[in-house]
């Protein structure tokens, strides 16, 4: 063992544990035949106050592959709604929180395993995480953080050598354990449990540490009824800017369940998302979302959905009043964040409000009705720019739409015109700043699902990890 690991030597607090054992269980990791470190993520240890230098690969499969020398390890517990469904048979089934650390920005972090063993909450499963599924969260979490959607990230992901069966993947599979850093692992699920037990006792203590921790600036309002209004508001707010980002990237989550939920409006748990291709609202992303529920364009209307399932729990013990006036903002919230996202993916950093609402509505007219591909339709854009388009609009954005069918043609005439309506509002010295602006809104690389097979393929045949690592590397700076 080695005494210097310097991950071992970090300052835990119990926060998450000093609630009680109402709300998780305590429980083992699983011993495993094999541990190959696969991926570590060096750009979380500056604010962990570590150099990369001081930390070795030995010390990441001690810490989190092993899971030596720590304990309580808690499997947090939740219910939640699948797809429109209440279950109750939830819990971590396959991680548990293996520590919290303050980050030397101050907040506090989860360390959460995900593939760690058997818990009270597997039911049948295996505890498992497969290899595949490790990369893809890396990628996701990865991929979306350069992009600016707040996310959890991984820490690692350690190989551990076992055979697994998966339906949705060539088996027997390789298996592996990540460890997830993350605002919280408290779900609306962990409310939603709550609620389902009638324990108002525990929603309180459980509210009060969420505000405590994540929301510490409202401990400023006195009345705690008040406070607890703002919280809502606030988590209102952030979710929809989170859904607001999700669609600007042209981001699939897949599985928007409450479990998947964060209280501290953080996007995690990346199975089977994608990132769309041809631009289509209905584009699903999980096979088994027959219905289309937690499609790309549903999105802002799940998550507007799921905030108002977790107001049961909170209505226990606040007014309701104030939550429904909470959740009346979401809509003004999202617009407000999406349109600002989305006129800078298209250059504009300001424009006159109605000039910005219209240039939105008509982008989403061409890019739904000509199935453009999402990201070659901005990409385009922003290889194309020139300051010649203030002079003449019919230059504006040749041959990235195909516009051969007539109704095509009227769309992109209309869209090119409005487009060069919006330019000659800018000063000459914005108009200078437009190609900037699309540089460093629109990704040169997306993380689409063939890019992704791309990297799979080499690994599952000759072990060759080098094309992820340069995929990891050029989406971890898209612009
Ligand atoms: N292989 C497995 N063994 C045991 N339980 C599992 C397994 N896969 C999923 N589960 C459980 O099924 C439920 C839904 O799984 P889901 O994939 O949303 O969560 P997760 O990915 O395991 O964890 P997280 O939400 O932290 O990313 C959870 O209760 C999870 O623990
Ligand atoms: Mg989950």
């Amino acid at each position: 063992m080695d005494t210097q690991n310097p991950f071992i030597s970090l300052t835990y607090e119990p926060a998450l544990e000093s609630l009680g054992d109402d709300y998780y269980d305590v429980v083992v990791a699983a011993d495993f035949p094999q541990y190959l470190l696969r991926f570590r993520n060096d750009d979380l240890l500056p604010r962990l106050g570590l150099s990369t230098d001081a930390v070795s690969d030995h010390n990441f499969i001690e810490t989190f592959g092993q899971f030596q020398q720590r304990s309580p390890l808690l499997a947090l517990r939740y219910h939640g709604y699948q797809f429109g469904d209440y279950n109750t048979a939830l819990g971590d089934g396959r991680g548990f929180l293996y520590g919290q650390v303050r980050g030397t920005d101050g907040v506090l972090y989860d360390f959460g395993t995900k593939g760690s063993g058997t818990t009270p909450y597997s039911r049948n499963g295996d505890g498992r995480l497969t290899l595949k599924g490790g990369v893809r969260e890396i990628l996701a979490s990865e991929a979306l953080h350069a992009l600016g959607v707040n996310t959890s990230r991984c820490l690692s992901l350690v190989e551990t050598g076992e055979q697994l069966w998966r339906g949705d993947e060539p088996s027997p599979t390789r298996s592996s354990v990540m460890v997830r850093f993350s605002q919280s692992h408290i779900r609306f699920g962990t409310f939603e449990r709550l609620h389902y037990l009638a324990r108002p006792d525990l929603i309180t203590p459980l509210l009060d540490h969420v505000i405590e921790v994540y929301y510490d600036h409202l401990l400023a309002v006195q009345d705690v009824q008040e406070r607890y209004a703002q919280f809502y508001a606030e988590l209102v707010q952030r979710v929809a800017q989170l859904a607001a980002q999700w669609m600007a990237v042209g981001f699939c989550h897949a599985v928007l369940n409450t479990d998947n939920m964060s209280i501290t409006g953080e996007s995690f748990d990346y199975g089977p998302y994608a990132f769309m291709d041809e631009f289509n609202p209905r584009f699903t992303a999980a096979y088994f979302d027959y219905g289309g529920r937690y499609s790309y364009g549903n999105q802002p209307r799940v998550c507007e959905w799921n905030l108002w399932m977790l107001q049961k729990p909170l209505k226990l013990i606040m007014s309701g009043e104030d939550l429904e006036a909470g959740l009346a903002t979401y809509r003004g919230h999202y617009y407000t964040a999406y349109k600002q996202r989305m006129l800078a993916k298209l250059g504009f950093e300001e424009l006159l409000p109605e000039l910005g609402d219209e240039l939105l509505r008509l982008t989403l007219e061409l890019l739904e009705n000509t199935r453009v591909s999402y990201h070659d339709f901005f990409s385009g854009l922003t290889g194309q720019f020139s300051v010649q388009w203030c002079d003449d609009s019919e230059q504006i954005l040749q041959a990235t739409v195909d516009n051969s069918d007539d109704d095509a043609a009227i769309l992109l005439q209309a869209w090119r015109q409005h487009y060069h309506t919006c330019l000659t509002t800018l000063s000459a010295a914005d108009v200078m700043q437009v190609e900037q602006c699309l540089r460093q809104n629109n990704p040169a690389i997306v993380l689409l699902r063939p890019e992704i097979e791309a990297i799979w393929e080499p690994i599952i045949v000759e072990d060759n990890w080098q094309p992820f690592y340069d995929l990891l590397a050029k989406i971890q700076q898209p612009f």
